[in-house]
């Protein structure tokens, strides 16, 4: 059955499976979304029926909160939760200071508040995801439908004394349609190659009007799991640097990849 895996999933798989053991009987935690996070709520879904874990969990997306329920997951809303011992989520990049570029799949908001409400957060890539600077994906920038052409333009405008590469911005569409992001809003992509000072672009991003959120995520990320095609793991912690690295086997869950995420 794991033949069927491309390495990027098996990789994927690994860090998820590693990740999983950060959550302990009691615990408050929040999903994230993905398909790497989605191997995290299989993983976990598995533990809770055959391994009589218990713990709560805040999905940050209604694509998560489905996977959660379906596999067994008690969910809970982060209203509910009010403060979460840990969120686990995978990421689009991430850089040798852990920070991160996150919104590949349009949930950055929902990620980002559940993320920022959490004593730790531990992120789950392969190690494509792995960059010297951020900026080769392109930016989520959640804004408000009302007038996001504007918004936009405002934005490539304030790019140009920022120091990027690249400054085109583009609608992410679903078909014919702009895509719609659980909150109903709208996400412009950033096409900016490489970004020079994260933290400052994040600040005046998100100083414009009609803007809600950006998907740099800068000092939230505790920890990354990093799964290998070949079934390694290494775990780097943002004081410590590279703290383990292990190989795990795929066999032993191959029930799990009966159903490929995402
Ligand atoms: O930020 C995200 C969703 O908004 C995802 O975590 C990110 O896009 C990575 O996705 P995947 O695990 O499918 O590669």
């Amino acid at each position: 059955m794991s033949g069927e895996l491309s390495p990027i999933d098996k990789a994927k798989f690994v860090a998820a499976k590693r990740a999983a053991d950060y959550v302990e009987d009691g615990m408050r935690v929040g999903l994230g979304t993905g398909s790497t996070a989605a191997w995290l709520v299989r993983c976990l879904g598995e533990q809770v029926r055959e391994g009589g874990l218990r713990f709560q969990g805040v999905p940050t997306s209604t694509r998560t909160a489905d996977l959660a329920r379906e596999v067994g997951i008690e969910v809970i809303s982060l209203d509910e939760a009010k403060w979460l011992d840990l969120t686990i989520d995978g990421a689009d990049e991430f850089d040798g200071a852990l920070n991160l570029i996150k919104g590949g799949g349009g949930a950055l908001l929902q990620e980002k508040i559940v993320a920022t409400a959490s004593d730790q957060m531990v992120v789950i890539a392969d190690i494509g995801k792995e960059v010297e600077h951020l900026g080769a994906f392109p930016l989520p920038v959640e804004v408000i439908p009302f007038g996001w052409q504007t918004t936009q333009a405002l934005v490539e405008e304030t790019l140009v004394s920022m120091d990027v590469l690249g400054r085109q911005s583009t609608l992410r569409m679903n078909g014919d349609r702009p895509f719609v992001t659980d909150e109903g809003n709208h996400i412009l992509d950033l096409h900016l190659q490489r970004i020079g000072n994260p933290r400052q672009l994040s600040l005046v991003i998100n100083q414009m009007p009609g803007v809600v959120e950006n998907g740099l995520f800068i000092d939230i990320c505790d920890a990354v799991v990093i799964g290998y095609g070949d079934g390694r793991v290494e775990l780097r912690d943002i004081n410590e640097g590279t703290v383990e690295q292990d190989r795990l086997d795929f066999l032993e869950s191959d029930n799990l990849f009966t159903d490929l995420a995402d």
